[in-house]
Formats: structure tokens, sequence, C-alpha cells
């Protein structure tokens, strides 16, 4: 897990307080850590071309330039007239060693954009907006100086400094950041971070139910009760997701026969063995409140998915303990319209996912949120995850299904809900990433098959 900070300007102070260190120091280790990484990727010799703005994003450009200046054939291009103290500065620095300025955007074989960093607000101007357009239709290598100009410069690279900014991981901007890399500024990232809420997951955090005494028997693996209502495919994918995912029983509730795999139970009464509930993939009105309100009476940890953000129960199962829910943009809409929270749309959501996702939580923080998206935000009480490696091939009816099957697994095999959460979430994202077939054609039966080569 990494850390994620909301702004890191609070970090530099710390390093000019508590280590004596200075703005001109940070700076100069921000470029060093760029030039490395374009040396270590390309080879001597070719053209960089480094975008600056008249702020410290500028400043960290014009330091690159003259760091790579002979090695590289480096042409600056000032987007800006250098305004900050430490931009002049860099522009001096870069003037005195003979660094060439050229007028003309071109196609160099690299492109840094260091116009706009953490300093950016507003709106993009329409002259800028035009010279990033400029520059994202070349065909060179384009890396982003900490983040990319207002979010509107197509990054192969964000070479980010110091620690990640929370912005980095919006679900809008997926597609523009290409691969971050934070770079040191003098001190180890341990030194220059404090703790911080909101982390981000890496494939290491994936706790996989790996079975490890011998002495054991079926009943020490949980046994998971899926609510099966009028279309039992989603149900019976969760059921078989979770069987899959180590959950030793599983049982479908329904009052009709389902045509389902041998290894999954039926049942119209909740079985006395279990050990958690799934509860609205494709739920539609089979079952009546009263018969509801039986299943879930034990207080068994619940998996809340789908069709139960509709229903009349919600805000009644959403004050029960160790409730995760998953729902899409679109369920958690009605999510919040429903525990009159906020009433927005999904583009507003979208676009405040990180707000709206603290905000539910601040409401109930004993509730595990999975909001799915391009980047998965799992959150509860004041804690926050980002899983990052949401994909597209996920896009997809029934992957869902096996998401809340995956979690419902893990949490009938005694997981807390948000090492449930978190697990299921990982490796969901992980079947999908792993799935050698053409993007378009993921079935949410191939993650299913792919769960036991995790
Ligand atoms: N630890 C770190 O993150 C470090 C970061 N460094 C670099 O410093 C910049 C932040 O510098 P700052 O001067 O605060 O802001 P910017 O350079 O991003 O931009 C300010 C500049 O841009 C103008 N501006 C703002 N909004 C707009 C707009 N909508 N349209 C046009 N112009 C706009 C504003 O007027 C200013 O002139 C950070 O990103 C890093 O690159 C340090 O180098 C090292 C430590
Ligand atoms: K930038």
């Amino acid at each position: 897990m990494q850390n994620i900070f909301d702004e890191v300007g609070s970090l530099d102070r710390k390093c000019y307080e508590e280590f004596a260190l200075s703005e001109d120091l940070l700076m100069e280790h921000a470029a060093d850590g760029m030039a490395d990484f374009i040396k270590s990727n390309y080879a001597l010799g070719a053209t960089v071309l480094v975008v600056c703005g008249g702020g410290n994003n500028g400043a960290d450009g014009l330091a690159l330039a003259r760091i790579l200046h002979k090695d590289y054939d480096v042409k600056l291009f000032m987007a800006k007239e250098a305004k900050s103290e430490m931009a002049k500065l860099q522009l001096l620095r870069a003037q005195k060693v003979d660094v060439s300025f050229v007028d003309q955007l071109f196609n160099a074989e690299i492109i840094v954009d260091a116009v706009l960093g953490t300093g950016f607000n507003g709106e993009l101007s329409s002259e800028l907006l035009q010279m990033l357009e400029t520059l994202n239709n070349y065909k060179a290598v384009k890396i982003a100086c900490d983040i990319p100009s207002g979010y509107k410069f197509n990054a192969d690279y964000t070479l980010t400094m110091g620690g990640l900014k929370k912005s980095l991981f919006e679900d809008k901007v997926k597609d523009i950041v290409g691969e971050i890399t934070v770079l040191d500024l003098g001190v180890a990232r341990e030194i220059y971070e404090t703790d911080s809420k909101i982390k981000l997951l890496d494939e290491s955090d994936l706790q996989l139910p790996n079975r490890k005494k011998q002495n054991t028997h079926k009943g020490s693996y949980g046994h998971l009760a899926v609510v099966s209502g009028e279309k039992t495919g989603a149900s019976v994918m969760s059921a078989q997701a979770a069987f899959r995912f180590g959950t030793a029983l599983v049982t479908l509730l329904s009052n009709e026969n389902i045509h389902a795999p041998y290894e999954i139970m039926q049942s119209h009464q909740l079985p006395q063995s279990a050990s958690a509930i799934a509860l609205g993939m494709g739920l539609g009105v089979e079952f009546s409140q009263s018969e509801l309100e039986r299943f879930v009476s034990n207080g068994h940890p619940l998996l809340l998915d789908a069709d139960i953000f509709y229903h009349p129960l919600l805000s009644t199962l959403l004050g029960k303990k160790k409730v995760v829910i998953t729902p899409h943009p679109k369920e958690f809409c009605e999510v919040l319209r429903e525990c009159k929270i906020a009433e927005i749309s999904v583009e507003e959501l979208q676009q405040s996912r990180f707000e709206y996702a603290q905000l539910f939580s601040k409401h109930f923080p004993d509730v595990t949120l999975v909001l799915k998206g391009a980047n998965v935000i799992i959150s509860q009480g004041e804690q926050m995850f980002i899983n990052p490696y949401g994909s597209n091939v996920l896009a997809k009816g029934g992957s869902g299904d096996v998401l809340a099957g995956l979690i419902a697994g893990l949490l009938a095999q005694g997981y807390a809900p948000l090492d449930a959460a978190i697990s299921g979430s990982l490796a969901h994202t992980l079947l999908a990433k792993s799935y050698k077939g053409a993007d378009f054609s993921l079935t949410p039966i191939d993650l299913i098959d792919g769960i036991c080569k995790l």
C-alpha cells in the first residue's frame, strides 16, 4: 500500500522546517529524478522539447532542461513568462549554460509538460488548450511533470514530486495520467511523507483464502447464503464465484428450484450454519419484505448489491453490523438519494467520487463501501483505499455479480468486512487483468474460471 495525499505542500514545508532543506534543493531533486527517468529509458542525443509555464512546475522543467542539455538535444519552449522566483532563477541558470529556446512547438522524440502543476486552478484558456492539443497530436513520448497540465495533456508517464496526489486517481483522469512514478525530493519517501488516511492498493495487498491447516473439514470454510430472486443467473454466478473462492458451502435461497451447478445447494430457509448472506443480485420482487427481514435477522455479515439498493429495506440493512455494499455509480446515486445524503446525477458523482464516498462513510461509518469504477474506491469510516486495477474488460453484465460473490465468499470465511472488500476487489480486477482473450470478449464465467489461477 502507498499513501495518497490531498496535497503535498505541507510535506514540502516539513522539509524546509524540519530537515533544513530548501525549495531550490527539492526542485533540484525533482528535476534530477525526471532526468534519471529519461536517461534510463531513452538513448542519449534524443530530441527533448520541454514546455514550461511561469510557476514552479515550469521551474522544474527549466531545471530538467539544464540537466539534460548536451546529453540530449534539448529545446525549451516558454508557454508563459517566468513569474515565480524559482522559475526566474531556473531560467537564468538555463540561459547561463546556453540551453536553446524555441518559439515554435515541434514533434520532438520526447515532450515534457512542465506548464501547470499543482498550482493549476479554474479553467484552461483556449490558447493553452490549443497548445496542449497540439502536443497531444505529436507522436512523441509524453511525460507530465508532477501532474498533466489541467489534466488535458495526455501523458504516457506522470513523474509526480514527493508523494501521490489524490487528483491523479479520479476516474476522469485515468486515461490521461499514464504510468505514475513518484520522484523523491532529497529524502527517502518515508521521511518525506506522513501517514495518510487514503491508501493506494497494490497486488501484494490481496490476501487469498489459502488453506493452511490440514486437520480441518468443510465446516471450517464458511457457508454463504445467496438470496436468489427473479433473475436467477445473477445469484448463481455470485454463488459459483464464492464457491470457487474457497467458501466450502454455498446455498441459493429461493422459493423454487433453480438450474444451478450440483455443488451449489438450494433451500427455502436460511441454513443453520450460514456464516454470511449475499442479497440483491437479480433479486426482483420474489421475496416479501418480511421474508427478507427474516433472512437478515441473525446478524450475519451482509453483502448488498444491485436490486437491494432500490428496496425499501435498504436503510434498515445499512444499520446492521458487518455490511459491505458494492454499488456501481448509478446505484450509488440511488443509495445517496434513498439515505437522504445527496440528490446527484451520475455525472456529478463521477466528477467528485472521493467526496461522495467520504460523505457516505461519514453517515454510515460501519458500512464498507466498494464504489465501482475505473479506480475502485473502498471506504470505511475515515479510511479509504483505491484499487487502481479497474479495467474496461469488466464493463460487462455479470462481472458485478462475480465481485459480489468474491467478497461475500470471503465474509463467509470469516474475513472482516474491510479485508473482504479489499481482497475481493483486488481478486476481481486481477482476474480481469490476467484474462488472455480479446478485451471485448470477457464473460463472468471467464472470471470464475480464472479464480483457481490466482
Ligand atoms: N513536493 C512537490 O510537489 C514539489 C513541487 N514542485 C513543483 O511546483 C509545482 C507547483 O508550483 P506552483 O508555482 O505552485 O504552481 P504551478 O507551477 O503549477 O502553476 C502556477 C502558475 O500557473 C498559473 N495558473 C494557475 N491556473 C491557471 C490556469 N487555469 N490557466 C493559466 N495559468 C494558470 C498561475 O498563475 C501560476 O503562474 C508543482 O506542480 C511541482 O511541479 C517543486 O518543484 C518541488 C516540490
Ligand atoms: K505539468
